[in-house]
């Protein structure tokens, strides 16, 4: 077995994350280690969060993201904050900023323990999100699952917020469509050549969504901040809601404002379950004793 590192098992409104700490480390966590830990029953996650060193001015640590298949995100809004509520734990600090592959983001613990995390800004065209054709108005692209005359979703909003989103209106209840059937088709459509996440979205009132994502490289999930984020921005471009919102996610709500600045800023919770140390590079891990 390789040298151990710690590891927290944490989540955030039920999306399951496993926060690992490579600071110290040029390596980093192997697609192998991460499809191991995600079969586990206790490890079992959505994202990991690998927290590296960084010798970037004023930025503090460089996250990697991973999915359950091994695969990398550019981002992830609850993973972002179960990292920053084990770091301000570790350090006192409350305000932190990260470097991931969707660019710099600043984040802070407040007085109640909830997170905000600055997500950066939406991207809406459609080479950048990326789509596989051109399409000038993304408020409303051309793709249907279901009955061609008939169908069961259609026409969704798409954008990036560092990640590649699909967001599908829908007027009945958000449980009564079968996500986990059409996710995988939508989320390998050529019209994605990166994949992307398919989120259908209810809009209850002028400040009010209720969500379902199928998650890119993980599948269904009990919360994805990131869609929560794209569904917000895609309701209020489309007049639908307003700019500040809540977004109910099966785990709970998510509170999402989409400032005048253009940058979306998603406040929601943070809860530690379990820690431990993990190999990086195969996933073999064990539970510290007081948490055995
Ligand atoms: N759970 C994450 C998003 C994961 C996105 C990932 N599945 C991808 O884009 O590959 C969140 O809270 O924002």
């Amino acid at each position: 077995m390789g040298s151990m590192v710690p590891f927290a098992k944490m989540n955030g409104l039920g999306n399951d994350i496993v926060v690992i700490d490579m600071r110290g480390r040029t390596d980093a966590v192997t697609a192998e280690a991460a499809i191991a830990l995600a079969s586990g029953d206790r490890t079992g996650f959505d994202q990991i969060m690998a927290i590296h060193d960084t010798d970037i001015d004023g930025v503090d640590y460089r996250i990697d993201i991973l999915n359950r298949d091994g695969s990398r995100s550019q981002a992830c809004g609850n993973g972002t904050r179960c990292v920053v509520q084990a770091l301000a734990s570790e350090t006192g600090r409350k305000s932190f900023t990260f470097k991931t592959l969707a660019g710099i983001l600043t984040a802070e613990e407040h007085e109640d323990g909830l997170i905000s995390v600055d997500m950066g800004v939406p991207e809406f065209r459609w080479d950048r999100i990326p789509l596989a054709e051109e399409f000038y108005d993304t408020t409303r692209i051309e793709l249907q699952v279901g009955p061609i005359d008939d169908p069961v979703l259609h026409s969704p909003s798409v954008m990036s917020i560092g990640n590649p989103h699909a967001i599908f209106w829908v007027k009945e209840d958000v449980w009564s469509y079968d996500l986990e059937r059409f996710g995988p088709l939508l989320e390998n459509h050529p019209i994605f050549p990166e994949r992307a996440n398919i989120s259908i979205a209810r809009v209850l009132n002028d400040q009010t969504l209720d969500l379902r994502t199928w998650e890119r490289g993980v599948g269904l999930t009990r919360a994805c901040g990131s869609a929560a984020c794209a569904a917000a921005v895609c309701a209020a471009r489309t007049d639908r809601t307003r700019r500040r919102v809540t977004v109910n996610v099966p785990g709970g709500p998510l509170h999402i404002d989409w400032r005048a600045s253009n940058h979306v800023i998603m406040t929601g919770p943070a809860e530690w379950e379990f820690s431990g140390t993990v190999d990086p590079l195969t996933g073999d891990w064990k539970a510290d004793e007081a948490a055995a």
